[in-house]
């Protein structure tokens, strides 16, 4: 198997300390994230939603390195992104974050196997063929890896770049609306999947989402309002149930 196993105490994957983001400045400023102060745990999913322009996307870049905050403190894997240069962030970021994306993100004319590969070989590593293969039946696509991305289902391309983001091992996989372009079947196969990753190889994934049924896989739900944390869900004795999810969402929705 190619992620990492879960640790004996459970420990902060990534964690946002007052974080601030503000485009633009003036009377044109934005303030898309408010001094959000959260922690994801090591071996757990967690699901951020929240109404359109609450800052989610943000978020995400924000501790995933791809955008710098305007205030406050980013820790991926133990290690601070403030004071890294561009080339240490893009570093850190090859080794120790996965990324999915709702588009699936596949490079077209390469087959499953070389889509795999990719972040090994922009590491700087020599792809062990094993690990790629392994990674690939660790998604129920063994049997698929000569195939090019036109050749294979939207649920199978999204497994695809799963495959591709626990390559490197990460301490955290962001996943941006990652069913979001999936049929129902398709999108329970793939949420399955992560789910699966979480429990028996203690993954760590942030997904944000606009589905209450996708955030019900999480063990906890972090709702954004205006920028801040406005309500979390978190399990107790089982994962949140999407009814109570969507019941929040729509209290969220109504006050914004
Ligand atoms: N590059 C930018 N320049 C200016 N404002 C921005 C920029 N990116 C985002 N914003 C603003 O920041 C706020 C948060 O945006 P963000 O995209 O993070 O929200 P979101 O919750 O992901 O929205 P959605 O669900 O619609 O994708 C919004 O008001 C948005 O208009």
């Amino acid at each position: 198997m190619t992620v990492t196993e879960r640790p004996a105490h459970a420990t902060e994957a990534v964690q946002l300390r007052q974080v601030s983001r503000v485009y633009g400045t003036g009377d044109r400023a934005v303030t898309a994230l408010d001094a959000v102060t959260l922690g994801f745990r090591s071996g757990t999913g967690t699901a951020v939603m929240g109404p359109s322009g609450s800052g989610k996307s943000t978020l995400l870049h924000c501790a995933a390195g791809l955008d710098r905050p305007t205030g406050g403190k980013v820790v991926v894997a133990g290690t601070d992104l403030g004071p890294l240069t561009e080339t240490a962030r893009t570093r850190l970021r090859r080794a120790a974050i996965g990324f999915v994306f709702q588009s699936f993100n596949l490079m077209p004319a390469l087959t499953a196997e070389q889509n795999v590969a990719l972040p090994l070989l922009l590491a700087g590593a020599k792809p062990p063929r094993d690990a790629v293969r392994a990674a690939l039946a660790e998604v129920g696509l063994a049997d698929r890896a000569r195939h090019r991305p036109s050749e294979l289902s939207g649920g199978q391309q999204q497994r695809v770049a799963i495959a591709r983001a626990l390559i490197t091992r990460p301490a955290v996989v962001f996943a941006d609306e990652p069913t979001g372009a999936l049929d129902t079947g398709s999108s329970r196969e793939v949420l399955g999947l992560l789910r699966r990753l979480i429990d028996q190889h203690g993954l760590t994934v942030v997904m944000v989402t606009h589905d209450p049924v996708a955030a019900a896989y999480a063990d906890r739900v972090v709702f954004l309002a205006d920028g801040r944390v406005a309500d979390e869900l978190t399990a107790a004795g089982g994962p949140p149930a999407a009814a109570e999810i969507a019941t929040r969402m729509a209290r969220l929705e109504s006050a914004c």
